[in-house]
């Protein structure tokens, strides 16, 4: 079993239902066990600022599936939620990334982990951090709790 974190956010519709639905969503296959979970944040949108607020929140899962897989899974959850990909940073019903797989490193063309951005994101360290704190960055090498305090000083 692989230890796993998700960033996933919201700011269309329902965004507290669209985030537990998400969470319903990976639990039900059988190689994903959703063991933690942060708070729900609200938090102002990042990069495209003229969109609605998002919710986001951070998971801990323990997975049997392979990174690829578990990105089609992913993908497959969005879309079954009603994820349609138009504007690549407009406002989603929900986003599902895929932040650290165990201490792996992998860049391909459509998957990159660790995510590329985490560590410019607080809206996603702050709620890895409760769950994750300790959890040190494969490439970086610094701890997740390491990554939110540089980010507050603007390291
Ligand atoms: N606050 C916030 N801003 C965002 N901008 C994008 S794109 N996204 C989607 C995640 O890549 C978000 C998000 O989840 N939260």
């Amino acid at each position: 079993m692989a230890n796993v974190y998700l960033g996933m956010g919201s700011n269309l519709g329902d965004r507290e239902e669209n985030l537990e639905s998400a969470i319903d969503a990976l639990n039900s296959f059988d190689e994903i066990e959703v063991t933690k979970r942060s708070s729900v944040l609200e938090t102002a949108p990042y990069g495209k600022t003229d969109q609605p607020e998002f919710l986001n929140m951070c998971v801990e899962i323990d997975t049997r599936m392979s990174p690829l897989t578990l990105l089609e899974t992913v993908l497959g959850i969005e879309h079954s939620l009603g994820r349609i990909r138009e504007e690549v940073w407009g406002p989603r019903i929900i986003d599902i990334d895929i932040l650290l797989y165990e201490d792996l490193e992998i860049e391909l063309d459509d998957l990159s982990i660790p995510h590329k951005e985490m560590q410019k994101r607080s809206f996603v360290l702050e709620p890895l951090a409760e769950i994750a704190p300790h959890v040190k960055h494969p490439k970086l090498g610094k701890t997740v709790v390491e990554l939110k305090e540089d980010l507050e000083r603007g390291d």
